[in-house]
């Protein structure tokens, strides 16, 4: 049973090269036909540890391929995954246009019975869409062919995907047709080897647990992070507190690390859709609207602490920053909470010299042209380069590198040795008899005001 995967992004690319490790033949197809010349030539457009190795093996193997033409795609298979970006539309509802675009053109050139996978993140009700897509196609050309629509999710993360891939927690495929649920079976039967992983269930009620997923999990983080801020205010350290709660098993020690927001291209729109889905139907949904509005206020807490400390005016002031992607192990930066610290810097009239171990070149094509032609913002070839006279470092993605750094060289790089510590990577305890200044997220602890900075020197 070969397959096709359509759209070569995140969830394409990782589902096609897994399902080829498998043994499957596997065709990628995407409409950036860059995209495909690099794959053909090994050339992979993300980073994702592991993926590269499986890709070129697996292509040289002969059993992963790459073309922009499906129809040429379809021909060897009858299994066709929709993996197209659903990316917000205007009012924040997912935009469905790729997913029915993929729909028709599938509808065009459907031949036999096939088994239509959408793996893509699709509201409710999106697969009855497609398959009125494909049916419209099919009613065009006068032909009764045979298809089922099946919602497979995906729940991988960015910096894990293929580790998430070949051993997830659960699959879940929602399926009302004994024909495709047999299909689907013998597909996942490789990654359930040891144990069963897959749920069925019904098409929209899988549609649904996507969303509650990623849902639930942006709740634990801003839960979290309003639980920080407080301790902050209470002079208590978070951390304590994390780890005590994580050892009840009806919590969990998983997503309750507080930090400075969450980004990706996933939780922050996915929210989003949630709510629009909601309110399309006249339902108020006060808890998810409570966690976005968290969330963007916590990617502004790194920088009023920085204003706290420095004063608000920070024209002459320069910051070191470590990590630009939204998460460690990516070079994405959808929605990244560096990017809303570093244009918050610059607007304050401060430079920013930053390093991420792979997001570079992908910060140099995304950000604004203007913030790295002005020189204010500047990449450094080194992570310690970074530091070179800074007023301060601030921790905001926690790369590996980035976790036991060598202070004494820190100290002496920076112009004072002041740490903001967005991921609370940091012992307070290591650095303060070092003669650090340390604030994290809900540490308890805080960087001397601006105000109180002053006042000592005047009383010194
Ligand atoms: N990025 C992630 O970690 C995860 C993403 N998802 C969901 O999976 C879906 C895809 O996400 P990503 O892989 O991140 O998107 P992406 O933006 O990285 O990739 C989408 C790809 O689809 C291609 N495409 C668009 N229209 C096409 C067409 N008509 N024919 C062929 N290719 C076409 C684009 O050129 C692009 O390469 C989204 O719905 C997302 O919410 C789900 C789980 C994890
Ligand atoms: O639908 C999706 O696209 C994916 O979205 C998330 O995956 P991803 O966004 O790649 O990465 P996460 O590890 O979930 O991190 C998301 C953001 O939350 C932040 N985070 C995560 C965990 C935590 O405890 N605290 C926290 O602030 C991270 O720093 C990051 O900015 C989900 O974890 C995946 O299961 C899902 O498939």
């Amino acid at each position: 049973m070969n397959l096709t995967v359509i759209g070569t992004g995140y969830v394409g690319l990782v589902t096609g090269a897994c399902f080829a490790e498998m043994g499957r033949t596997v065709t990628c197809v995407d409409v950036d036909a860059g995209k495909i010349e690099g794959l053909k030539a090994g050339v992979l457009p993300i980073y994702e540890p592991g993926l590269e190795e499986i890709v070129l093996r697996n292509s040289a193997e002969d059993r992963l391929h790459f073309t922009t033409e499906l129809p040429e795609a379809m021909q060897d298979s009858k299994v066709y995954f929709i993996a197209v970006g659903t990316p917000p539309g205007e009012d924040g509802s997912a935009d469905l246009q790729y997913v029915l675009a993929v729909a028709r053109q599938i509808g065009r050139h459907l031949d036999g019975y096939s088994v239509i996978v959408d793996k893509s993140t699709v509201p409710v009700g999106t697969a009855d869409k497609v398959r009125a897509a494909v049916q419209a196609e099919l009613d065009v050309r006068g032909v009764k062919i045979p298809f089922d629509v099946v919602s497979n999710p995906e729940f991988l993360k960015e910096g894990a995907a293929v580790a998430d891939f070949m051993r997830p927690d659960r699959i879940i495929v929602g399926c009302e047709s004994e024909r495709a649920r047999e299909i689907m079976k013998k597909l996942y039967a490789p990654f359930n080897r040891n144990r069963e992983r897959v749920i069925y269930m019904g098409v929209k009620e899988a549609e649904m647990t996507k969303y509650a997923a990623n849902a639930l999990l942006a709740t634990k983080i801003s839960f979290m992070n309003e639980i920080a801020n407080l301790c902050d205010l209470l002079g208590v350290d978070v951390e304590s507190v994390r780890e005590g709660i994580g050892s009840d098993s009806r919590i969990g020690s998983h997503f309750i690390y507080p930090g400075c927001g969450y980004g990706g291209s996933c939780f922050p729109k996915d929210v989003q859709a949630l709510i629009r889905t909601a309110h399309a139907r006249g339902y108020a949904t006060p808890v998810l609207d409570a966690v976005e509005a968290r969330n963007a206020a916590q990617k502004q807490v790194l920088f009023q602490k920085l204003s706290r400390r420095f004063g608000s005016d920070l024209r002459g002031h320069t910051f070191a920053v470590w990590g630009l992607a939204f998460k460690p192990g990516t070079d994405d930066l959808r929605e990244a909470p560096a990017r809303v610290l570093i244009e918050a810097l610059l607007n304050a009239g401060a430079s920013v010299r930053a390093y991420d171990p792979v997001a570079m070149d992908a910060a140099r094509k995304e950000w604004p042209a203007a913030w790295f032609e002005a020189g204010r913002l500047s990449l450094a070839a080194h992570q310690y380069e970074a530091l070179e006279g800074a007023d301060a470092l601030v921790l905001v993605t926690e790369w590996k590198p980035f976790r036991h750094p060598d202070f004494a060289a820190m100290k002496r790089l920076l112009k004072a040795p002041i740490i903001l510590d967005g991921r609370n990577q940091y012992d307070p305890e290591e650095l303060q008899p070092l003669g650090f200044e340390y604030e994290g997220i809900g540490r308890g602890l805080a960087l001397p005001s601006v105000k109180d900075f002053t006042g000592s020197l005047a009383r010194r």
